[in-house]
């Protein structure tokens, strides 16, 4: 099997997630899902979900599928990194993405969803696609779609070819020569205890001088920013007019008119340039001529993330051989 499906930018004016279009069961049931690396539940909004929380939303109504079948007995809860969460029970079904299908996936419905939730009506659940050891599913933990599918991948790979405010893709197996250049640079992958997690080899701000230093950190295409060291973030903002470290914010900001160095990370030998234009996220509120940085600190975290800001400077190889890595290649 090989598949390609789209990934595209829930909002036109800033890249705060992706969502790829899936079918689920008989006859098929099109949802927009957001495929993240970063966690491994498949989780969606559905028939089960109260309609106080479901807002324009669509759902996945497993009664009217001939081929679900309930997981007795499963329930699922699962908290992320920004606070949001969702529960719920567990279905298994037919599931697709981009001509990829797996016959009897996990499907785990939502029975409450948080608000943040509620309120972003673009994605209507997420497709796991860390290992499946990050799984909820309780008393027995599932598979993700990936390790479901490897099997039949005709290579057990996934790739990530994000892009700036604009539709990209996700390739499951198989590598399209024709999404990158130059050559793919593989690490090693730490799978503990989940996360696509991989070592960088240094960074640089802007055409200064690179530092060679080791930054561990998970690839996560369900993060919509990077966050990195403090010591590393201080470096790039002291390089920008106006910019400050905000409590109320949240984060680093600065003038939107203030010139932005690029930002380089290295993986191997190989060099990953983040463009000035992807490193200022966001007006932080609409019209405001303040922005909020795509770079902002780990330390509140205890994980460095290179999140979507860094991952559409790339072309992204997710290799599920054993023992699992990952490639970076410049497009
Ligand atoms: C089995 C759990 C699973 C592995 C879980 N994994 C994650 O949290 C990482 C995962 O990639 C999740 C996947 C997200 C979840 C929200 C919906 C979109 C996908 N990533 C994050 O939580 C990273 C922080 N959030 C983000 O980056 C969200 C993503 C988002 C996108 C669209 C709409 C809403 C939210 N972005 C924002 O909130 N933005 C708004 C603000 C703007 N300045 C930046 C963009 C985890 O580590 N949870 C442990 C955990 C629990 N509680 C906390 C407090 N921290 C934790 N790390």
């Amino acid at each position: 099997d090989t598949g390609s499906a789209a990934a595209t930018p829930i909002d036109p004016r800033f890249d705060i997630a992706y969502v790829t279009p899936v079918t689920i069961g008989t006859p098929p049931q099109t949802l927009q899902l957001d495929l993240d690396t970063g966690s491994s539940d498949l989780w969606v909004f559905s028939s089960h979900t109260p309609a106080s929380q479901v807002r324009g939303q669509r759902i996945y109504a497993p009664d009217k599928s001939t081929t679900s079948k309930l997981l007795n007995g499963h329930t699922w809860s699962i908290t992320y990194g920004d606070g949001s969460g969702s529960r719920g029970n567990v279905y298994t079904d037919k599931f697709t993405i981009g001509g990829v299908t797996v016959k009897s996936q996990a499907i785990e419905t939502a029975q409450q969803v948080s608000s943040s939730f509620t309120t972003e009506d673009a994605i209507d659940g997420l497709v796991g696609l860390g290992f499946s050891t990050l799984n909820t599913v309780s008393p027995n933990g599932q598979l993700t779609f990936f390790d479901n599918a490897k099997p039949n991948l005709d290579s057990p790979v996934f790739t990530a070819d994000l892009k700036y405010m604009k539709p990209g893709t996700y390739d499951f197996g198989f590598i399209d020569k024709t999404k990158y250049t130059g050559e793919i640079t593989y690490v090693p992958v730490e799978t503990d205890p989940g996360y696509w997690t991989f070592t960088s080899s240094g960074y640089g701000v802007g055409s200064g001088t690179f530092s060679s230093s080791p930054i561990t950190g998970i690839a996560d295409t369900g993060t919509s920013l990077v966050y990195l060291p403090t010591a590393i973030v201080t470096a790039y903002y002291r390089q920008v007019q106006g910019a400050t470290n905000s409590r109320s914010y949240g984060g680093y900001v600065f003038p939107c008119n203030s010139t932005l160095p690029a930002f380089v990370f290295g993986v191997g030998e190989a060099k990953f340039t983040i463009p000035p234009s992807y490193m200022s996220y966001a007006a932080v509120t609409d019209g405001s001529p303040t922005c909020f940085g795509g770079l902002q600190s780990s330390s509140g975290i205890g994980v460095n993330i290179w999140g979507d800001v860094a991952l559409k400077a790339a072309f992204v190889v997710f290799n599920g051989e054993e023992p699992p890595t990952i490639g970076w290649a410049n497009k």
